[in-house]
């Protein structure tokens, strides 16, 4: 039995996607979404030389002083006159400088007597101190969002600021979410018997609520196949994921009904513990991952996988997850063939920070993910590694 590398199946998994349209919504109603064309700024922030603190401007030259108030600036009602040679203009946070000065001094280092200012403190040490340049953040035509970027609230404040009153962004992608197995029951459904909690749904559900979707809960469906094939027939989303019934047991169903429904299994799997059995296809218009039914695999799979593939037909640029580095805090056996993503806490001891694994890796344990703030990710055939050791890392919590 072949085992696809993880990144080929992604390769091939977005070969399947074909893009999904754009539209264009309100600039206040676009968090989250991924940017399908530039967002230009149309005005230059700040739109003039403002002051950066409450004090009083005046011109450098003029130091030390004393000085004249003649008029006050306060944001939004800016002083109309100019500052001579001894005149100072009381100003506040975020107020237009006025004509002739270039300078603040903060409040805290003045003594005012009526109008008659004079310095107390060590004063502004260079020409321009406690002021911001028109312009400082952007001029007016700056790119301040590129398509494929995700808008996150640091960049729906900088649009919006920039003057954005709408932004073209890919519509929401419908994610149909279907569970599949006769031991499962409804989540709070807690019986003397075998079955099951069901909670592979609502956790892939959580785990795609920050990305631009709309679910569809399909529920849990038995190890049938005409009940199986009937439900992916009627499915109406862009993208069907299923848990369970992956395997190669008798019961493993989820195939043979996307076959019968009218749809294909592009590759089934992959060189990845856990989440060995995924499998990806479509069925119609829409794309379709079968997920291992094991809580693990189906989390495993769900990080690799659906939030990139949501990601990528959402528009993202960068839809994979960013790895990143730590030091393992104790040895690490030589791999297989098989990626390893293993379980694992960062946490700090007496020679920094390290990810120490979980010693067992089942897949279907849920407790020791849920404790897990990451995944070491060991290669395919890497060998023995020691504490002290660098790894790459997923972060998960
Ligand atoms: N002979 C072989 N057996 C198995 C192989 C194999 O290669 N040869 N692969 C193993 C691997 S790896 C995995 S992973 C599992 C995946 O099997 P399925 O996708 O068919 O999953 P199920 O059998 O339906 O369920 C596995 C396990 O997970 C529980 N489960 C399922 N759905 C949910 C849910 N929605 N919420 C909570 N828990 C769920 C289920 O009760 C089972 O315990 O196959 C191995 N077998
Ligand atoms: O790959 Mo399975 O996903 O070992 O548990």
């Amino acid at each position: 039995m072949t085992l696809i590398p993880i990144d080929e199946a992604q390769r091939r998994l977005f070969a399947l996607a074909k893009a999904l349209g754009t539209e264009t919504v309100a600039i206040t109603a676009a968090a989250g979404r991924y940017a399908a064309e530039p967002i230009v700024a149309r005005r230059t922030q700040p739109a003039a030389d403002l002051s950066a603190m409450d004090g009083y401007a005046i011109r450098f030259d003029d130091l030390p002083g004393p000085w004249w108030q003649i008029g006050e600036s306060a944001a939004g009602r800016p002083f109309a006159g100019e500052v001579g040679a001894g005149e100072t203009v009381r100003i506040f946070t975020g107020a237009a400088m006025p004509a002739g000065a270039d300078t603040v001094m903060i409040q805290e280092e003045v003594a005012a007597d009526g109008a008659a200012i004079a310095l107390v403190g060590a004063g502004p040490a260079t020409r321009g101190r406690n002021t911001r340049r028109k312009g400082l953040d952007f001029a007016t035509g700056v790119t301040l969002v590129e398509p494929g970027q995700r808008i996150t609230p640091a960049r729906l404040a900088v649009a919006i600021t920039g003057g954005a009153i709408e932004a073209v962004v890919r519509r929401k992608v419908r994610v149909a979410i279907v569970s599949t197995g006769d031991e499962l029951v409804a989540p709070g459904m807690v019986t003397d018997g075998l079955s099951l909690p069901e909670s592979n749904s609502p956790m892939l559900g959580a785990m795609l609520a920050d990305l631009p979707v709309e679910i569809v809960q399909l529920g849990i469906l038995p190890d049938d196949l005409a009940t199986l094939t009937d439900a992916f027939r009627r499915v109406d989303a862009d993208l069907l994921v299923t848990t369970g019934g992956a395997s190669v047991g008798d019961h493993d169903l989820v195939r043979p009904a996307l076959e019968a429904a009218g749809g294909s299994i592009d590759f089934w799997r992959i060189a990845l513990r856990p989440g060995k059995p995924m499998m990806a296809g479509r069925l119609g218009d829409a794309m379709m991952l079968g997920l291992p039914g094991n809580p693990v695999s189906a989390f495993v799979t769900a990080l690799l996988f659906v939030r990139p593939l949501v990601a990528h037909l959402g528009g993202a640029r960068d839809p994979f997850p960013t790895t990143t580095h730590a030091i393992l805090g104790e040895d690490l056996p030589a791999n297989n063939a098989r990626t390893d993503y293993l379980r694992a806490e960062l946490r700090p001891g007496p020679a920094g920070i390290r990810a120490y694994a979980s010693t067992i890796q089942d897949s279907s344990m849920l407790r020791t993910l849920a404790r897990s703030n990451c995944l070491v990710i060991r290669p395919a055939n890497a060998p023995a590694a020691r504490a002290g050791d660098a790894a790459d890392i997923l972060v998960i919590a």
